[in-house]
């Protein structure tokens, strides 16, 4: 599906423009080839500035791809990007941070100093970065191994402090690939904190990931991406209302004028106890739904109304095959 010409897209880069005049990123039709063969096939990507966004697909899919041409480390065989408002990623590397898939850090330099040495990278003095160094890992509560050399850290306390390296500059725009990967359930949990702290002092986060509750509990916006395509780009919200919500119905009753008001094919699990249960996708609008059952004697015992969750919306958008690709793609040990 193109997205570019989807009118629900297209009218929110016009609201998001209109609100805040600030996409930090916008990328357009992004395609690259490797030996021929496509890896990434015509992405689509908005971004507004403040907001955190998550690309979400399976291994393989082409998150890391997209995201390496977002910030200039390679470069698309076509299409557009404009990155906190250039055309030219390098021109603006000093606002990014970037937490590479691969990871490392000198394995003999200390925390802060490893801090500090990312952060000149970026153009920080080292001096200032050892002092950010130290609060960030202060504030991180991992005061306590800020002088410890990397080595004699645990893989996820390694993990922690290079991505606590691509901060100290300050960035405007963080690009995190696969944040989560290889950490433990509370160190996944401490890390959606610190994005959402990110995000709440107006930083831009992009981030990849395989695991749709990261990106269901985080993002605004989301790229679904399978096969180096973009079926969805978007807000969560917008993935989720592609699929009817669902209703599930106790009654007392089994049958009475207010069954008609329920969708053709809705049909009854009959209770011993003489009422029914019913589960059907809400069609239309739930008050009037509400209201045949009461005025028609239906004696409601319970009544729940949810809306789809992300993962039956990526199922809806992506095909069964992406979603099992994207379960098995989860490494023992993630959190969902
Ligand atoms: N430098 C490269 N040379 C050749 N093929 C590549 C290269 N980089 C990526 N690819 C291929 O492009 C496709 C997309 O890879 P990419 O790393 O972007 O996916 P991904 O979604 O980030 O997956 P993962 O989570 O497994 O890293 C894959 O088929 C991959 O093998």
């Amino acid at each position: 599906m193109d997205m570019t010409k989807s009118p629900d897209k297209a009218e929110f880069d016009r609201a998001v423009q209109a609100d805040t005049g600030t996409l930090a990123i916008e990328a357009r039709d992004l395609v690259k080839r490797f030996d021929g063969t496509v890896a990434v096939d015509g992405v689509d990507i908005s971004v507004p500035a403040g907001t955190i966004y998550g690309i979400l697909g399976p291994n393989g899919a082409g998150k890391t791809t997209t995201l390496r041409m977002l910030l200039g480390i390679i470069d698309p065989d076509s299409g557009t990007r404009k990155v906190l408002g250039s055309e030219n990623p390098h021109a603006i590397a000093h606002r990014i941070g970037y937490l590479p898939e691969e990871r490392g850090l000198y394995p003999s330099m200390k925390a802060v100093d490893a801090i500090a040495f990312v952060g000149s990278l970026r153009g920080l003095p080292r001096a200032e970065g050892r002092e950010r160094g130290r609060k960030l890992m202060e504030d991180y509560g991992f005061g306590h191994i800020a002088d410890r050399q990397i080595r004699q850290m645990s893989k996820g306390q390694a993990q922690t402090v290079q991505l606590l390296s691509t901060l100290v500059h300050k960035p405007d725009l963080v690009v995190l690939d696969e944040p989560f990967s290889g950490l433990d359930a509370i160190s996944q949990g401490r890390l959606e904190k610190l994005i959402r702290g990110l995000a709440t002092e107006g930083t831009t986060v992009i981030f990849s990931t395989h695991v749709l509750a990261h990106a269901e509990r985080l993002c605004e916006r989301i790229a679904i991406i399978a096969g180096g395509k973009v079926p969805f780009e978007g807000l969560v919200s917008t993935a989720r209302d592609r699929l009817p919500p669902q209703v599930h119905l106790e009654t007392r009753n089994l049958d009475g004028p207010w069954r008609s008001a329920l969708p053709t094919g809705a049909e009854p699990q009959v209770k011993s106890s003489g009422g029914a249960l019913f589960d059907f996708s809400l069609t239309g609008e739930v008050e009037p739904l509400l209201a045949a059952l009461i005025e028609g004697g239906a004696g409601i015992e319970a009544l729940s109304i949810e809306r789809a969750g992300l993962h039956d919306a990526f199922v809806a958008i992506a095909g069964e095959a992406a979603a099992r690709a994207l379960e098995e793609g989860t490494a023992e040990g993630d959190v969902k």
